[in-house]
């Protein structure tokens, strides 16, 4: 029986896809797994039986990932999992923003009961734009950006995006009529709308800061929907208060842009739908479950992709540091217990490395006790599993 631990309320659908092996608690102190949402775990101490841990979302920023790597954890995100709710709630926001829909309808709750509240003299304090022709920059174009893009194209916008590392898979995703930028600064030109869909990370940390804000037309309206920190909010504070800019739009709170009148702030709602929290949670579901039973690694952030079938009754994984002579190491003392290898695939990604080897020809328990305590102890290894082929086969 696996112990999965969560932390955070996860979709009861994705729960469900957890098989009868696998055991759902918020107590466990021998957890086998996490399943996770916004949590912040840079603080927290892992247990050593803890092997995985399962994002439910896109950004794993809320993770220590090189302390879990040097613990011997891999971790999950659920890529475009949310993806569709981000997307929708960011199109809401530009034309909340656009056609003054909140400071509209508080107008109207204020009234006294019964006034003509249709009155030209006030509800011109209301008039709008439409989305129809203005120009939104994307500066992000994974799975959020692509889809935002995507739909402002068929509404009628004008998009510009700018994505210095844009996958293959995701350029095959864009419209042919998105344009793409060459600098931060190309994509926020003559902009009505920019909006930005990048992990938080040391380079995007802070990335839209004054100098770039000063750049904006001074109409422009910022939307933040990715992160708290990726927008430097005391630079949108004072363009807000000089007219640089017309609103601010964002999923994160602070100090400092709290109560602002042109700044609307919600609760990190972007992936809070049903269908986001479903898919997500059985995305996540299935990559820990996989990982448990079959040591195969999918949509791993911290470790490589990953992944062989079953070709003998036993497999050892390893997780370890990508240094020379690791497989050396690991063959030779698989050799000097006169075990056989039938298939050994390894993998790197940054400065860790993910090895896994079928072996067979295991003579006892005894002697699989003894191999697992030896690899375990080459220094640079992180953590070693015997893994037993699911019933089942094959897989
Ligand atoms: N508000 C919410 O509830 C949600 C927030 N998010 C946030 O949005 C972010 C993006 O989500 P996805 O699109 O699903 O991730 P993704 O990984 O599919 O896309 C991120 C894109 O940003 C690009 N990128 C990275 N560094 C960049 C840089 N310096 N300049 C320009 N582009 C850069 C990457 O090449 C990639 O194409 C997540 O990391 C997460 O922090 C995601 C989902 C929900
Ligand atoms: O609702 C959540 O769990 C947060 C979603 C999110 O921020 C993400 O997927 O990166």
């Amino acid at each position: 029986m696996y112990q999965i631990k969560t932390f955070n309320a996860i979709s009861p659908v994705g729960l469900a896809t957890f098989t009868a092996e696998y055991q759902i608690n918020q107590k466990d102190a021998q957890p086998d797994a996490y399943l996770i949402r916004s949590v912040d775990l840079h603080e927290h101490d892992f247990p050593r039986s803890l092997k995985a841990i399962g994002r439910c979302g896109a950004g794993y920023n809320n993770i220590p990932l090189e302390r879990a790597s040097e613990q011997g954890i891999a971790v999950f995100n659920t890529p475009g999992g949310n993806a569709n709710a981000v997307k929708e709630l960011v199109l809401a926001m530009m034309i909340l923003a656009n056609r003054q829909v909140i400071a509209a309808a508080n107008w109207t709750n204020q009234v006294q009961p019964g006034a003509d509240i249709t009155l030209e003299a006030a509800k011109s304090q209301f008039n709008g734009q439409e989305l129809l022709g203005k120009r939104l920059a994307v500066i992000g174009l994974g799975h959020v950006g692509s889809l935002v893009a995507n739909a402002a194209v068929n509404l009628g916008m004008e998009v510009i995006g700018y994505d210095p590392y844009l996958s293959a898979d995701a350029a095959w995703q864009l419209s042919r009529e998105i344009h793409r930028a060459p600098s931060l600064a190309a994509v926020v030109d003559q902009a009505d709308f920019i909006t930005v869909h990048v992990p938080k990370n040391e380079e995007t940390t802070g990335m839209i800061d004054q100098e770039l804000i000063s750049q904006f037309k001074p109409t422009a309206v910022l939307l933040n929907f990715a992160r708290h920190g990726i927008v430097d909010n005391q630079a949108v504070i004072d363009a807000l208060n000089t007219k640089r800019l017309r609103w601010y739009s964002t999923d994160f709170s602070d100090a400092l842009i709290h109560g602002h009148p042109r700044v609307t702030i919600l609760p990190h709602l972007g992936g809070s739908t049903v269908e986001a929290e479903a898919n997500c949670a059985r995305m996540a579901a299935k990559a820990v479950m996989t990982y448990l039973t079959t040591g195969n690694l999918i949509n791993s952030v911290n470790l490589p992709a990953l992944q062989t079938p079953f070709a003998s009754p036993e497999r050892i994984t390893l997780i370890h540091r990508n240094i020379p002579n690791m497989l050396g190491q690991i063959s030779s003392l698989i050799a000097q217990h006169q075990i056989n290898i039938e298939n050994l695939a390894n993998r790197a990604k940054a400065d860790f490395a993910y090895t896994i080897v079928d072996v067979s020809d295991f003579a006892n328990p005894d002697q699989q006790a003894a191999l697992i305590q030896e690899l375990a102890q080459i220094p640079a290894v992180s953590r070693v599993r015997l893994i037993h082929q699911p019933r089942g086969g094959n897989k």
